[in-house]
């Protein structure tokens, strides 16, 4: 089943002379609990496109549906809550540096009405999770690349959501820590269901994690199907180009039970 669908999405950025078209007639599928890899070249449209999930970015037409329940007719306070449902996750971590790790996972409950002793029982489970226990006190500074990404995923975890939206996010990361990061992503959608998509430019990426890809370039989807498939039968010439990108990275395949 669906868990987001996106139909006819369009989104022009007002320009002047004119309006530049960054996503154009894009109509898309998640089920709930897959992963599904986005790639394309860089300016292809792919964060504008995520970007709408969540009315980041308010499409100029088209329908988004998260669970059934259209987006944009929400109100900006329905609108806040459903937010909190989507994680996200970026290439460059977006931490608050002036604060600790265990602080930076505490601000998104810091308007929960949780006691206090809930939040930080929370915060504790998250750093369990990523495996940052040690590092509650560290400011981000004095953390690896993958820690920080860890400390972001934690965060990004705060309000148990549906969805996460990883946007380049292992793009700034050698392939050891790329693999470790790509692993606990896996964990998590294995052990909590979590849907995750993932933005990328890097196709060994989606070949290690993602069940179904989508391949865009200006604005538009040019392929769409299972990973399996579209490495093995790619249709256009440049999801072949990926592919041969791809090859030589050592990314290994993660174990996936739908
Ligand atoms: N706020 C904005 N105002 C005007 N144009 C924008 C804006 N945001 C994005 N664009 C344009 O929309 C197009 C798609 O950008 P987008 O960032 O979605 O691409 P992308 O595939 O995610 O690339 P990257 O990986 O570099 O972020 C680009 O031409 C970009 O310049």
């Amino acid at each position: 089943m669906s868990l987001i669908e996106l139909s006819h999405i369009n989104v022009d950025f007002k320009q002047a002379p004119g309006s530049v078209p960054a996503v154009f007639d894009v109509s898309l599928k998640i089920n709930r609990g897959s992963i599904f890899g986005i790639v394309g070249y860089s300016g292809a449209g792919k964060s504008t496109l995520v970007r709408t999930i969540n009315l980041l970015q308010r499409p100029t037409e088209g329908s988004v549906k998260v669970n059934d329940v259209e987006m944009t007719n929400l109100s900006p306070q329905e609108l806040r809550l459903k937010r909190q449902k989507i994680g996200m996750i970026f290439q460059h971590f977006n931490l608050l540096d002036e604060m600790t790790v265990q602080q930076n996972i505490l601000q998104p409950l810091k308007h929960s009405t949780q006691s206090q002793t809930q939040k930080h029982a929370k915060v504790q489970q998250l750093l369990d999770l990523v495996g940052l226990t040690a590092q509650a006190q560290n400011y981000p500074h004095q953390l690896s690349g993958g820690q920080k990404q860890r400390v972001a995923i934690a965060r990004a975890l705060a309000n148990d959501p549906d969805i996460l939206i990883s946007d380049e996010a292992t793009s700034a990361l050698d392939p050891k820590t790329t693999q470790q990061i790509l692993e606990l992503l896996n964990h998590l959608n294995q052990t909590l269901g979590l849907t995750i998509l993932i933005i990328t430019h890097e196709m060994q990426v989606i070949e290690a994690l993602a069940d179904q890809v989508a391949i865009m370039e200006k604005g538009q989807i040019i392929e769409t199907g299972s990973v399996a498939n579209v490495f093995q039968h790619p249709k256009q010439k440049l999801t072949q180009e990926f592919i041969t990108l791809a090859q030589g990275f050592s990314i290994s395949k993660l174990q996936r039970t739908p």
